[in-house]
């Protein structure tokens, strides 16, 4: 080795320390781009100072309260709060982020309460997750969908035989305060234990006792295990009631993506509505009908068309949305009610007049219906609720005559009869979900007349013998239920056998039995 060839290479070694001296000594330089609040008020900020903001970009304020810009203007930013904002002052800082909302996903959320921002709410610690997705994003596209053929059941009888709902479906509830909106549904929750169904339920602006009634609900039925409940309350800041379904949303839509079936509750978007028009009016933005802003209708219609079911290339997952909607003085044809009407694919109708009769669930059949679900329902329901849907709505109208103690003839008063069987056959206690065969034997029973020769006063015991029966339907019929097949002649007189001999005990002379009920009425 000659002396040239050392020097070199000590200077070598020279020059590479002192850079890597330099690295290290080097600050980590990132540019933060920083602006200053100008004006707090409930809920929102005013910031000016952030040039390169975008709109709907996530800022960072003092005390780790986060916010999302909405009202971007050359020099002033508006913006929604997302956290506790009573201690920010004008004058403080606010940091850009360069990125949009997103929300924690993945297995780990499921058994949980977390908020619109994924963070526990319950005492399990943090959430686990295996990734984050953002929390506003673009509906599938057309050609990513398929038909939606495959049932939903919610084991509620009046829903599952008269308005079916399909994997991938969107069902407005709706009705006025307190008729059963959230007891639907939950017992829709409550019986996808064991069919491999994921659920979500969103309660937006709710009454903590409201929303703990709901968890504690879930976790007795063993529900909450495939669940996931986020929640904002009545006193949080309306920026998180707004972005809760959005939040929900994401979250069950990693679950469809991975090819799952999944059920997501808006319990209820009047009230995502009014925090929306709070934010509006707050940011000056110019109001409209019923002082609500212009894009009221798309801030849902945006929201709902992520719910579908995704073709076999995509996964064939499916996310089905059961969006709530408070009326008031039962006004379906108001603003909210109607714009959701015309998004979703049909509506559940919850009449005041029905529960305070005692007829619950309170579904008024006449006025719900399901746009797709006839071709989602089983091939054996379409066997035997054929004409019930005609028989009922012939009876209330012929009810409302009966009151006036009008003379009936001997066919009205027969379809009188046969549809107070029909609704007794429809009465269901909450949080008690029917299965399919219980329900096909009651339906059944129902449309062959079985019922007319049972008095009135004992319906509920011969529909609980009906339900006893069910354990002896042959293996064989039971699967025909789950599937496409209809059931065929002899199928039928099977099963009408086993109705017949679970009912004997309680028929009596037709005759006798319809003229108990005249007497009762
Ligand atoms: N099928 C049912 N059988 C018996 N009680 C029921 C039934 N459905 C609902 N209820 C009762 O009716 C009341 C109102 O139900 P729920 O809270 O579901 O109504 P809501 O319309 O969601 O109310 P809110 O307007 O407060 O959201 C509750 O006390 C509930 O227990």
């Amino acid at each position: 080795m000659n002396s040239s060839e050392t020097l070199k290479g000590a200077f070598d070694r020279m020059f590479s320390a002192a850079d890597t001296a330099r690295e290290q000594s080097a600050p980590d330089l990132k540019p933060r781009e920083v602006g200053r609040i100008v004006s707090v008020s409930t809920g929102i900020a005013h910031i000016t100072g952030l040039p390169g903001v975008g709109v709907e970009e996530l800022v960072q304020f003092p005390g780790g309260v986060q916010g999302i810009t909405f009202n971007v203007d050359e020099d002033e930013v508006g913006c929604v709060l997302l956290g506790q904002y009573s201690h920010l002052h004008a004058g403080d800082e606010v940091e850009r982020t360069g990125r949009v909302m997103d929300v924690p996903v993945g297995a780990g959320v499921l058994g949980r309460v977390i908020d619109p921002l994924g963070r526990p709410l319950d005492e399990l610690g943090p959430v686990p997750t295996s990734g984050r997705l953002p929390i506003e994003r673009p509906a599938p596209a057309i050609m990513d969908r398929s038909p939606v053929t495959v049932p939903l059941q919610t084991g509620v009888k009046v829903v599952d035989a008269l308005v079916p709902i399909g994997r991938g479906q969107r069902e407005l509830i709706l009705g006025d305060r307190q008729t059963g909106k959230t007891a639907i549904a939950l017992d829709t929750i409550i019986n996808q234990r064991g069919q491999d169904v994921v659920c979500v339920y969103c309660a937006i602006g709710q009454r903590a006792a409201a929303v703990a009634r709901v968890v504690a609900t879930l976790r007795e039925h063993d529900a909450l295990s495939y669940s996931v409940v986020v929640v904002t309350e009545g006193n949080d800041p309306p920026g998180l009631a707004y972005i809760a379904p959005y939040a929900a949303t994401s979250i069950a839509e990693h679950f469809m993506e991975a090819g799952r079936d999944v059920l997501i509750v808006y319990d209820d978007l009047t009230q995502h509505a009014r925090s929306y028009r709070e934010l509006s009016l707050l940011l000056r933005r110019p109001p409209g009908r019923e002082a609500f802003p212009g894009d009221i209708f798309y801030i849902h219609s945006r929201l709902l068309e992520r719910s579908t079911r995704l073709n076999d290339e995509r996964g064939g997952g499916s996310l089905t949305a059961l969006p709530v909607i408070e009326t008031e003085a039962q006004n379906i044809s108001d603003y909210i009610p109607t714009n959701l009407i015309s998004i979703t694919d049909g509506q559940i109708y919850l009449s005041p007049t029905l529960f305070e009769l005692g007829v619950l669930p309170a579904v008024d059949v006449g006025k719900s219906v399901s746009r797709v679900g006839g071709k989602a329902q089983r091939a054996a329901y379409r066997a035997v609720t054929g004409n019930l849907k005609l028989a009922y709505a012939q009876f209330e109208e012929l009810e409302t005559f009966a009151r006036f103690g009008a003379r009936l003839d001997e066919s009205t008063q027969q379809t009188i009869d046969h549809g107070r069987r029909i609704r007794a056959c429809l009465k269901q206690p909450e949080l008690a979900p029917v299965s399919v065969p219980g329900q096909i034997l009651v339906l059944l029973a129902l449309s062959e007349g079985l019922f007319d020769g049972v008095p009135l006063t004992e319906m509920v015991e011969a529909q609980a013998a009906l339900k006893k029966a069910t354990k002896d339907i042959p293996e064989s019929l039971s699967r025909l239920f789950g599937g496409s097949q209809k059931l065929g002649p002899e199928d039928r007189d099977i099963l009408i056998g086993l109705a017949k001999k679970a009912l004997k005990p309680f028929l009596v002379a037709e005759e006798v039995a319809l003229a108990q009920t005249r007497q009762k009425s």
